[in-house]
């Protein structure tokens, strides 16, 4: 139970906090929603169980005797490890400790609490997010508890604050009269931020003798919180992405089994050494704070040695030392102390807590390294304080041109949406031609070479073929001139014509995929943290009616955001009914420049000022977030023909679009699946 949250009565016995969030979602979805909010709250307090479960019964069981990690191979070659050794012990290890937690946790929760310790990785990734709260907020707000609704909705926000939605609903929640400042509280309520920002706060103000305990607090806390975040990469539960999934030794052989043995580990170290530790992000922010442990003990060695406890500021700066043994600003200010204390200095040394913290990274970060130099594995160290001995010599040069580029020592971290795009693979020749900066928005992209000519001349061929007037256009806002011509394509028609011959199955299954093209690129630019789903593909060209062109006034498609109803005069946007407003994200998709006008634009919310505009070109995508940040228009297209494919995307797979949705469960016509769909169109 999150603390900011009065108590519940206990519901004996505990339920796994999967089967009470699906109940929660269900009530949710029922409107039922003080059924929503007990069900909601149980989740999280099971949760909140299972993972207190979990970090103490990890604690307990890595420290029982024999279950300790092996260490690291010596790389003498003398040595007498036979190849497998190390994953024999590692196996052993591992499976002792399974047993332990195992017992331990059916001992802390009964077995029917037990079984609820295994929380797929989805959910966990659910939970990490705060999504319940945004479920949690919704029904507050509908049974009229505004303040919790506001607590509940600010929670969601702290850790989603790019969430669109959230966003709007924060705004409106600002304007309501009636809603107080206090109401916009965190009930997760990470409390070593608000300690260690209250303890800084009072620093300032030279009230170093409160301050103390609130700094104190707040290292404390931050350490539990890693560790909680550190044990649920332990455990059961952990499910292979498919990437992983690919990868994972074929358990054939029993060499095979050390090593898939030994993969697991790896990634459970991996997973550990993600969480917050040296270096820590705040919630609601996307720059880490380095050095969170130092810097916090190092104001906290300053606060103690203002008030006059000196053995204690030394105990800090000691442990400064862990991590940065050559410090000097930390060795002068222990040599200071300890000329005061004089004689009788006791024999100090660092505290136990960051004592146990360093040994148990640095213990990981060895096998890690290890499994690293033979076994192929990839580690990225996130902390800067690693000993350097500590990495193996061949690891060295190459990870000390990576240090060179830590953000932290030169330039300010980039935006994180920037930075994760990084890392992703680019699907091959395309390149990311504009950025929001260069657009002038928020969430702006221009993505080019999705399609080759060639491709881009295929579905211009189904478009002249299949697309007809009024197909896919059951819109209100019908973006109809009487100086164009309009003509649409769903995938669901096409998928229907090539079935029944009527127009070639090349086109209809290169439709799917460059939709599937500009899916995953939008997902990995906007969304890296979560799927984001078809909800509605349509190709649509528009075509300039001849002798119709002088003198227009008029645009091809007017001024508008894709889900929500702009209000130009307010300059707000009303994300209701008649409004697609489960659409996320948009993609413009183009496939020809042989035609006059028709550039697309961005405005400001007022509908007037233009702050962007793109010319389409084959295989050009342009990519945006759906809401009110994003008003865009076509200028009109005074000749020729100009075809695009428009994709929305959804973060809510029950809006999936149906022809794609159906792939997946196989239903539909027997057309539904990919195999079926795309492969029997092949
Ligand atoms: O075709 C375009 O460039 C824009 C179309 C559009 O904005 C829409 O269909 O919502
Ligand atoms: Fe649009």
């Amino acid at each position: 139970e999150p603390p900011g949250l009065a108590q519940l009565p206990r519901l004996a016995p505990l339920q796994s906090p999967d089967l009470l969030y699906a109940d929660g979602l269900r009530a949710y979805a029922a409107g039922a929603w003080e059924r929503a909010v007990a069900l909601l709250r149980e989740a999280l307090r099971s949760r909140a169980e299972v993972g207190r479960a979990r970090r103490d019964c990890g604690a307990w069981c890595a420290a029982e005797p024999g279950n300790e990690l092996p260490p690291v191979p010596s790389s003498d070659p003398g040595s007498d490890f036979s190849p497998g050794t190390w994953e024999r012990l590692l196996l052993r290890a591992a499976l002792r400790r399974a047993e332990c937690v195992s017992q331990c946790a059916v001992r802390r929760l009964g077995s029917r609490g037990a079984a609820g310790h295994r929380v797929v990785r989805a959910l966990r990734d659910a939970f990490r997010r705060r999504e319940p709260y945004n479920y949690l907020q919704r029904a507050y707000y509908q049974l009229k508890k505004l303040d919790l609704a506001v607590a509940a909705a600010h929670t969601f926000y702290v850790a989603n604050p790019k969430h669109i939605q959230i966003r709007e609903d924060m705004v409106k929640y600002h304007r309501m009269s009636g809603v107080r400042r206090q109401s916009f509280r965190d009930l997760e309520n990470l409390s070593h931020w608000a300690a260690y920002d209250e303890g800084l706060e009072l620093l300032k103000r030279q009230e170093v003798a409160e301050a103390l305990p609130l700094l104190e607090e707040a290292l404390k806390e931050s350490l539990a919180q890693m560790e909680n975040c550190r044990a649920e990469c332990e455990g059961p539960e952990e499910q292979l992405t498919e990437e992983e999934e690919e990868e994972e030794i074929q358990l054939e052989s029993q060499s095979g089994l050390y090593e898939a043995i030994a993969g697991h580990w790896i990634r459970v170290l991996q997973c550990r050494q993600r969480c917050p530790g040296a270096v820590a992000t705040r919630p609601g922010q996307d720059s880490p704070v380095p050095d969170f442990l130092p810097s916090q003990l190092w104001r906290l060695q300053e606060a103690h040695a203002q008030v006059g406890n000196l053995s204690q500021a030394m105990e800090n700066a000691l442990s400064i030392l862990l991590f940065y043994p050559e410090d000097e600003a930390v060795k002068e200010v222990l040599d200071k102390h300890q000329k005061l204390l004089g004689e009788q200095s006791p024999d100090l040394s660092a505290r136990e807590d960051i004592r146990h913290f360093v040994l148990q990274s640095v213990g990981e970060k060895k096998l890690l390294y290890y499994a690293m130099e033979h076994l192929g594995t990839s580690f990225k160290d996130p902390d800067p304080w690693t000993p350097e001995d500590l990495i193996p010599e061949g690891l060295r040069k190459k990870l000390r041109e990576d240090l060179e580029k830590r953000p932290w020592d030169s330039k300010p971290p980039e935006p994180e949406s920037l930075a994760k795009w990084r890392d992703v693979h680019f699907l091959e020749g395309v390149t990311l031609t504009q950025d929001a900066g260069q657009l002038n928005g928020s969430e702006r992209a221009v993505l080019d070479g999705l399609l080759s000519r060639a491709e881009c001349e295929i579905l211009l061929q189904l478009a002249k073929d299949a697309a007809k007037t009024g197909d896919g256009y059951r819109s209100r806002r019908s973006p109809h001139t009487p100086h164009e011509h309009f003509e649409g394509l769903t995938v669901l028609r096409a998928a229907q014509l090539a079935r029944s011959g009527a127009v070639g199955r090349e086109g209809a299954k290169l439709l799917l995929e460059a939709s599937e093209r500009a899916r995953t690129l939008t997902q990995a630019y906007f969304s890296p943290e979560g799927p984001l789903h078809l909800s509605f593909t349509h190709l649509v060209c528009r075509s300039a009616i001849e002798g119709e062109q002088e003198q227009r006034m008029d645009l091809s498609h007017p001024v508008h955001a894709d889900n929500c109803l702009l209000d130009p005069y307010s300059g707000e946007c009303w994300k209701e009914p008649p409004a697609y407003t489960h659409r996320d994200y948009s993609g413009l998709l183009y496939l020809n420049d042989d035609f006059q006008g028709g550039d697309l634009f961005f405005t400001e919310p007022d509908a007037l000022t233009v702050t962007a505009q793109v010319r389409p070109q084959c295989g050009r995508l342009v990519a945006f977030s759906s809401g009110g940040e994003n008003p865009h228009g076509v200028w009109a297209v005074t000749k020729g023909r100009r075809c695009t494919l428009a994709l929305w995307h959804t973060r809510a797979p029950e809006h999936m679009e149906q022809v794609r949705e159906n792939r997946r469960t196989r239903e539909w016509e027997g057309i539904g699946n990919r195999a079926a769909l795309v492969g029997g169109l092949g």
